[in-house]
């Protein structure tokens, strides 16, 4: 399911569109307001190199720019062309890790490590998602679900085709990052106690799975108010819920950017309750088209998972209030008014007839 896209010729386009990064994208680049829908792929590619140039990762890492081109090209090849979970999807969850990551002023307080782990993590964190969640994996006994013993079975898939194509572009990028490196970079780059390793961009990975969503946020809310940037467990807790907070984080961009991201994850949600109905599989109740409206999708949504995990990210950050807990709020009142005119009309038809 891969895209055939000419290579050579978006490294052509990468390498012309990087003189073209003004400072003034450079720094919307770094807001939640950033607009996806203005940019094509080849272009988002040379934003995220951009993001790898502004925190540094170039120049500390000593990444040469041939490999770091080279990876990203893998991941972009290594997305579907699917409604929902492709490159866009990539680049926005990795663009609101890089916003994060300079509106909490994390670079001050984890190590350059610890940040390219994040965004790394957010790049390649639904490689080849094949638009069928796991429910449905375990359900159709996909190959994958075997494969994992329905354990978290897109999340190991999505570490499994990361590793191998951190592995295909070594050592130049992984260095810092992954076990076997030979760069003294590992010594020296470390976060305090921890060494990083490939445990950790599995684990961020691994923290995208929903099924996994309260036990997360039931820690992070625990450790919260002593929250110490020193400590180990913490920090680990925290770089999951800032990827979390980014795989989800949709409804906080400007209202324009974020409706068509839900009527792409409705049509992926639509495609995938159509087929387990066509194959006799149990109906997942959020993706049946004829439960959910646009309205009714996102009230749930947002009051039961995106208050709940913004609000605890905004009390270790107040900053984001504003920048994440204001938007989100304000989609809530809007989608609650639609839902509220929908049940209006509904009542005023039943009325009439
Ligand atoms: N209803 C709704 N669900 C969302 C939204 N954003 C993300 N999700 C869900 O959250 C999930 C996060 O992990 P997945 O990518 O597997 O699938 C995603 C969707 O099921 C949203 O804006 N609205
Ligand atoms: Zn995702």
């Amino acid at each position: 399911m891969h895209k055939s896209i000419n290579v050579t010729g978006l490294t052509l386009l990468c390498c012309r569109s990087s003189l073209q990064v003004s400072e003034e994208v450079r720094e919307y680049l770094k807001t939640p307001m950033f607009d996806n829908w203005q940019w094509e792929e080849p272009e988002m590619l040379v934003l995220i190199q951009t993001m790898f140039e502004d925190l540094d990762f170039v120049s500390e890492f000593q990444m040469e720019t041939r490999v770091l081109q080279n990876f990203l090209l893998e991941v972009h090849s290594h997305y579907n062309h699917i409604a929902f979970h492709n490159f866009h999807h990539c680049f926005c969850v990795t663009q609101m890790m890089y916003g994060l990551i300079w509106l909490t002023d994390l670079k001050t307080k984890l190590s350059r490590t610890d940040l390219l782990i994040m965004l790394t993590s957010a790049l390649c964190h639904d490689l080849d998602h094949p638009g069928y969640n796991n429910v449905y994996q375990i359900n159709a006994q996909t190959d994958l679900a075997l494969r994992y013993n329905d354990i978290s079975p897109l999340e190991n898939h999505h570490c499994a085709v990361a590793f191998s194509i951190i592995c295909k572009v070594r050592p130049g990028l992984v260095s810092p990052v992954y076990p076997g490196a030979t760069s003294a970079d590992l010594s020296t780059q470390g976060s305090g106690s921890s060494t990083p390793n490939s445990s950790h961009v599995t684990m961020c990975i691994l923290a995208t799975d929903m099924a996994r969503h309260n036990e997360i946020l039931n820690r992070f809310r625990a450790i919260q108010p002593t929250f110490d940037f020193t400590n180990k467990e913490h920090k680990e807790v925290l770089m999951k819920i800032m990827v979390k907070v980014s795989d989800i984080s949709n409804e906080a961009r400007p209202m324009s950017v974020a409706e068509p991201w839900l009527d792409c994850l409705l049509q992926e949600f639509f495609n995938q309750s159509d087929t387990e109905k066509l194959r006799g599989l149990p109906v997942t109740p959020f993706m049946d088209r004829d439960k959910v409206s646009k309205p009714s999708s996102q009230t749930n949504f947002i009051r039961f998972v995106l208050l709940p995990l913004f609000t605890e990210l905004t009390k270790l950050f107040p900053c984001l209030e504003q920048h994440i807990l204001e938007p989100v709020r304000r989609a809530l009142e809007y989608y609650r008014e639609l839902e509220k005119n929908a049940a209006d009309l509904q009542s005023s038809t039943q009325t009439k007839t």
